[in-house]
């Protein structure tokens, strides 16, 4: 399955780390996490991104509409942070479905986290 494709949790957590890296050298979107608690992030995401690819972990933060509510996160920005996880994901060798897989759970949300 995708979860074993993405190298299971440990390979979701190297390919998470690596991708928040990206996103920090991103000057279109690193100013919305200026104050971000970067490590948390880290581990939420690895959850997240876990149990949607049928992995055995589980997201317990809030739900992404209240979490993003404030951050006046734009059409663009978040195109932008798609395309920094589709970086990330090449320098670990995922494959392209692997990677459509993913993005198409994410896509979704976009209408929960925009709000700008
Ligand atoms: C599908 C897309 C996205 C997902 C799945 C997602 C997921 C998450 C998660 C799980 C957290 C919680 C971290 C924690 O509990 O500490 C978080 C926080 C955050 N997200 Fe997103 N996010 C998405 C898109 C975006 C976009 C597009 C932006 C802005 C460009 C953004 C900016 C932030 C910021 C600034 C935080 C707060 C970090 C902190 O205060 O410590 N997110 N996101």
């Amino acid at each position: 399955g995708y979860y074993e494709e993405f190298g299971q949790k440990q390979g979701i957590a190297n390919i998470i780390n690596d991708f928040v890296g990206v996103v920090a050298a991103d000057n279109r979107i690193n100013s919305y996490f200026a104050h971000a608690n970067i490590p948390a992030l880290k581990a939420a995401l690895t959850n997240q991104v876990c149990e949607a690819l049928g992995g055995p972990c589980k997201y317990t933060g809030p739900a992404m509409g209240p979490l993003h509510h404030s951050m006046g996160v734009t059409q663009a920005a978040f195109n932008a942070l798609t395309e920094d996880l589709i970086v990330a994901m090449d320098q670990h060798h995922v494959s392209v479905p692997a990677q459509n897989h993913l993005i198409k759970i994410l896509a979704p949300m976009s209408s929960d986290i925009i709000t700008k």
